[in-house]
């Protein structure tokens, strides 16, 4: 069952927005993938929106670089929640894509998360939280994948000096 969608603006946002879909598959949620602009292709946003909930889609995920307006567009055209990763851009290095998605207007939301694949692994996993807490069974898969990091981190040898 696809619960959660994976958009972004163009096929070049997907070396970033992979890792959003990597958490989600690795923890078992259905997921789909599309590109989407606010820019080029603005009809598509209204219908991918206005369609999302009754698709089943429980949240989306909005990747977007430079003047990035798609993950704005999409709250402000569906009341899902709507997890917005900044994209690293070539001159601006992503700060432009950040400001774009964090300074939303009130009363219009977009939860915001860290520029590049950091943001988009934490919206795959903010994204799995919020469906665990229906999920009983996703919610031990996340906390066993807790405790596989939290493991791997403590096994982690510093390197020694020459
Ligand atoms: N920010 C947006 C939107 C939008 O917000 O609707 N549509 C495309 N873009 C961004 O333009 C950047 C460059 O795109 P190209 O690599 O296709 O030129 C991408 O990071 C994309 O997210």
């Amino acid at each position: 069952m696809v619960e959660i969608g994976i958009v972004m603006g163009s096929t070049s946002d997907w070396e970033v927005m992979r890792h959003a879909a990597r958490q989600l598959k690795d923890l078992g949620v259905g997921y789909e993938t599309q590109v989407v602009s606010a820019h080029r292709t603005p009809d598509l946003l209204f219908q991918y929106a206005e369609t999302a909930q009754a698709r089943g889609l429980k949240a989306i995920i909005a990747g977007a670089g430079g003047a990035a307006h798609l993950p704005g567009m999409l709250a402000a055209k569906t009341t899902l929640p709507i997890l917005g990763v900044p994209v690293p851009s070539k001159y601006l290095k992503g700060l432009d894509s950040l400001y774009s998605i964090v300074q939303m207007p009130k009363g219009i939301p977009v939860a915001t998360f860290a520029i590049g694949e950091a943001g988009a692994v934490n919206a795959g996993l903010f994204a799995a939280a919020l469906l665990a807490h229906h999920d009983p069974a996703l919610q031990a898969r996340l906390a066993e994948f807790r405790r596989k990091q939290t493991e791997s981190v403590l096994a982690a040898a510093l390197p020694e000096l020459d």
